[in-house]
């Protein structure tokens, strides 16, 4: 069979031995590995923090702008989604996320899961004003 997933060869049940995440032939942890591979490893694990961080740094700062823009809905009776705004939100996104080599799809699920939350927000805004 050519999927892997299903393969049930020697190799791969060797490998299943292994604890999952640690890496094999080894005592476990990061003993095992080598200096050259731990030094990659730190130095990319540095970065992705760094990202995260901005990541959580620009989120709040959006949550800060969408929670004025769910005030002035309350107060203005306006409906706490816009789908045609969404719509080309969406269109933009995808459109960035293929000129970065980013999956526009995913680029797309995260804006969703993020405007789900606003939407949220606002409804909460909305019923607090009622
Ligand atoms: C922030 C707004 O409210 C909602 C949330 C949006 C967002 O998080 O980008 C976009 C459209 C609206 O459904 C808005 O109308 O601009």
């Amino acid at each position: 069979m050519s999927d892997t997933r299903n393969d049930t060869s020697a190799a791969h049940e060797e490998n299943r031995e292994e604890t999952p995440g640690k890496a094999p032939g080894g005592t476990g942890g990061s003993t095992g590995i080598d200096p050259a591979v731990r030094a990659d490893l730190t130095r990319l694990r540095e970065s992705i923090d760094n990202i995260d961080a901005a990541v959580v740094h620009m989120l709040a700062e959006r949550f800060k702008c969408t929670q004025q823009v769910g005030v002035l809905k309350a107060e203005h009776q306006l409906p706490p989604a816009d789908p045609d705004r969404e719509a080309r939100q969406i269109a933009r996104l995808r459109e960035l996320a293929e000129s970065a080599r980013l999956d526009p799809a995913f680029a797309e699920k995260l804006l969703n899961f993020i405007i789900a939350e606003v939407i949220r927000h606002h409804e909460t805004i909305a019923d607090g004003a009622r």
